[in-house]
């Protein structure tokens, strides 16, 4: 009897598990809209000009290899921070930082983080429905995930008193989950002004708003834009502890560049609080790579690259937006009976099609269309050359 023969077959990942199914599929047609990674209108994944030049600079450069600190290599988390609370954020120089694995790493990090020091349950509040990996996070962190009401399926839209219901029915000065922008997987954000109701809200009942921010830039377009809700959470002076992710809106998925931050009431406290990044980090990975890192602080140092590559988030933005458009476009042609205005509403990588499970299977087997099982579709998947299919797969199975 083998040691291992306890060990059970698991099931496949919930959104990188699609992928390999359409690998498999030899159908010319084939659609895949399960991860969310950008393609062009050919349906290639996509460098970054921007990126292929800080590559080109950083080899010339010849750098050694040696171990980045433990938070990182220095000049990419403090030049993510300005990106995201503002450069002239009063918050910069109390802000506790530290370069992590990617948005996954930021979100691990920051879950063991409130594991160890905050000082409420170990639960937090997560928008329902939410990204299929937030759950799994925190529970490998020892955190209770509990669902706020987040998602309105009549309207396809948010659930805003919902929301604010069920956070007024959390115990004060628990800990909440906010996508600060392109909510993953119903592309329906708060408006700036349901921004400032939540910070009131989370202001009342003293809870702690834990921002993920995988999509700065990719949403709107705009960088700015897309951070309004952390930054108006901080000028509020709410203690934000915030997971920023690069892999969508630099492109550097495989690289795993991100960043986790916490704002502290001041410099002597994010200094303890950043002791105590370290001291987590160190026996789960030591130090994080550094290539990614090098090549997002090239950019993001450097006025006519960061320049250059705000234009390039810009580009997948609106790309997605004219994805959206011929989309709902071409079901409305078709003579679809549903409203699919949502299509167009919904902003950032994904649009909630609101096809049931059953659909799903079926749009999948009959046409090769691959998304998600809760009727996600990756906007950055279609193309002006596939757009026709989905749309009469989807007026196939949904009518
Ligand atoms: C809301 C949210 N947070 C964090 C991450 C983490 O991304 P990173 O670790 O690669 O930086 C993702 C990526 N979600 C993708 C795009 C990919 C995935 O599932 O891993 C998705 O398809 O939903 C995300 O959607």
């Amino acid at each position: 009897l083998s040691i291992w023969s306890n060990v059970p077959q698991g099931p496949p990942d919930a959104i990188l598990g699609i992928t390999e199914a359409f690998k498999a599929d030899s159908n010319p047609k084939k659609i895949n809209l399960g991860v969310g990674a950008y393609r062009d209108d050919a349906g290639k994944p996509y460098v970054l000009p921007s990126v292929v030049q800080a590559e080109e600079r950083l080899l010339s450069k010849a750098l050694n290899k040696e171990y980045a600190g433990i938070t990182g290599v220095p000049e990419f988390p403090k030049a993510a921070v300005k990106l995201a609370y503002g450069a002239n954020s009063p918050a910069l120089d109390r802000l506790a930082i530290t370069q992590t694995i990617s948005g996954t790493g930021a979100l691990r990090v920051g879950a063991e983080f409130l594991q160890r020091w905050y000082s409420g349950e170990k639960k937090i509040r997560v928008p329902s429905p939410t990204w299929a990996n937030h759950k799994a996070i925190f529970k490998d962190a020892g955190i209770t995930s509990v669902d706020y009401r987040y998602y309105n399926k009549e309207t396809i839209g948010l659930d805003f008193d919902g929301l604010v219901e069920d956070l007024k029915n959390t115990p004060p000065g628990s800990t909440i989950l906010l996508h600060a922008c392109a909510h993953n997987p119903t592309g329906v954000d708060p408006s700036q002004d349901q921004w400032r109701e939540l910070s009131k809200v989370f202001k009342e009942l003293g809870h702690v708003p834990f921002f993920d921010m995988a999509y700065q830039g990719f949403a709107s377009g705009d960088a700015d834009r897309d951070a309004f809700a952390v930054r108006h959470f901080v000028e509020e002076g709410h203690k934000v502890p915030l997971c920023q992710s690069f892999a969508k809106n630099m492109g550097l998925y495989g690289e795993r560049a991100g960043v986790f931050s916490v704002v502290g009431a001041d410099a002597e406290e994010a200094k303890r609080i950043e002791s105590q990044l370290k001291i987590i980090i160190r026996p789960m990975y030591s130090n994080p790579p550094i290539h990614g890192a090098r090549l997002a602080a090239e950019i993001l140092n450097d006025e006519k690259l960061y320049k250059q590559w705000l234009g390039e988030v810009k580009e997948m933005a609106d790309r997605i937006i004219t994805m959206r458009t011929l989309l709902r476009g071409k079901l409305e042609k078709l003579g679809s009976k549903h409203d699919w205005s949502h299509i167009t509403n919904q902003i950032g990588m994904f649009a909630y099609t609101g096809l049931t499970p059953e659909e799903v299977a079926k749009i999948t087997k009959d046409h090769s269309v691959y998304l998600t099982k809760d009727g996600r579709v990756s906007v950055a998947g279609i193309t002006s050359s596939n757009v026709d299919h989905l749309a009469q797969a989807i007026f196939a199975v949904k009518g």
